[in-house]
């Protein structure tokens, strides 16, 4: 039995860090685990623009403080009058990383995402031929389709119909929670990868009515039933380069979640390696976590590795009922049980 893991410092290719005192009192967390990460572009109002994703960047680094070796890597949101020639500016520019579609009203704070994904034809064809990802929140919004089959319903009627018509479009499926999406990008003949969060590796659809309407355990995609959960995870450890960690850690105050109309997200941040390395523990895969954590995002993006390491040792650590203070504080993903192991750093 591993008991100790070392491997080459990861990344999270997804991650909100939201803006304000909440971004003041998460981004450490995010920071001490990770190199780089995937920032979400989904404030109030979203970064639409190349002024205001250097803006943020800014805001990122200066909540972090002096001296941190933290790497945002900053997205476009994409809305219906979005621009080519500002995106294209943007990436030459080491601005844009990536563009993240929203589809209008599937997600937290996704008002003013995209109403048709055909009417973006220019910012497509711009986006293959510079060779920038798409990043996809991948569920249909129609309300009559239900909301376990959003995902599944986006990859048969959106996903399928995009590949085949920008055949060199980079694209990642983002926080996949079903069968059908894990084996649609791992077959897909097509430069096309997913992240996968904590949550739906560890959790299924039960875990939201444990003994009651368990708000912390909601989150967008909604967590699936098990035989998705099994999917998904045979995906991860599969070694597949396709696969990578993105934690969509997605805080919110305490009191927007245990609430009458409760906000989609998990705030797993803190313990997200923890998490993770659990996970493949379980499956006897330890051997592919390193390449799901540290490698296979990173080659995706055509991005260099990380240099340096960090350690994982199997330990008793009890995860906290809340994390922050006040106006900030977070029930984080697994709070009050053991997560089995502890990052040393
Ligand atoms: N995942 C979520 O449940 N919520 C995210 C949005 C998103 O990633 O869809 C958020 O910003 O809160
Ligand atoms: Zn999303
Ligand atoms: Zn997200």
């Amino acid at each position: 039995m591993t008991d100790r893991l070392t491997i080459r410092r990861p990344d999270d290719w997804h991650v909100h860090l939201r803006d304000g005192a909440m971004l003041e009192a998460v981004a450490q967390h995010s920071a001490r685990q990770f190199a780089r990460a995937i920032i979400m572009p989904n404030l109030t109002p979203p970064v639409t623009s190349i002024e205001a994703a250097t803006a943020y960047r800014q805001r990122i680094m200066a909540a972090l403080g002096e001296g941190a070796t933290f790497t945002p890597l900053m997205t476009c949101y994409l809305t219906d009058g979005t621009d080519p020639a500002e995106l294209e500016r943007g990436h030459a520019e080491g601005v844009f990383t990536a563009c993240k579609l929203y589809p209008a009203h599937a997600t937290t704070n996704s008002a003013h995402g995209v109403t048709d994904i055909r009417a973006l034809t220019g910012v497509l064809e711009t986006m293959q031929r510079i060779g920038m990802p798409l990043l996809i929140h991948g569920e249909v919004t129609d309300k009559s389709i239900d909301i376990f089959d959003r995902e599944a319903v986006f990859v048969e009627r959106v996903l399928t119909p995009l590949v085949r018509d920008y055949p060199g479009l980079k694209i990642v499926l983002e926080h996949i929670t079903t069968a059908e999406a894990a084996a649609f990008v791992a077959e897909a003949d097509h430069p096309i990868a997913a992240t996968i969060t904590p949550q739906h590796l560890l959790i299924n659809r039960n875990a939201l009515f444990d003994g009651g309407l368990r708000p912390h355990a909601y989150c967008l995609p909604v967590l699936k039933r098990e035989k998705h959960r099994l999917a998904v995870r045979q995906a991860a450890v599969s070694g597949s380069p396709r696969f990578f960690l993105g934690t969509d850690s997605a805080p919110h105050v305490v009191g927007a979640k245990e609430s009458g109309c409760g906000c989609a997200g998990i705030f797993n941040a803190p313990f997200a390696l923890e998490a993770y390395v659990r996970v493949f523990d379980e499956e006897g895969a330890l051997d592919t976590f390193e390449g799901f954590a540290s490698e296979h995002g990173a080659r995706f993006y055509g991005l260099p590795l990380n240099e340096g390491t960090v350690t994982l040792v199997r330990d008793d650590v009890e995860v906290p009922a809340s994390i922050g203070t006040g106006e900030t504080a977070v029930v984080p993903f697994l709070a009050g049980t053991n997560a089995g192991w502890r990052f040393e750093g």
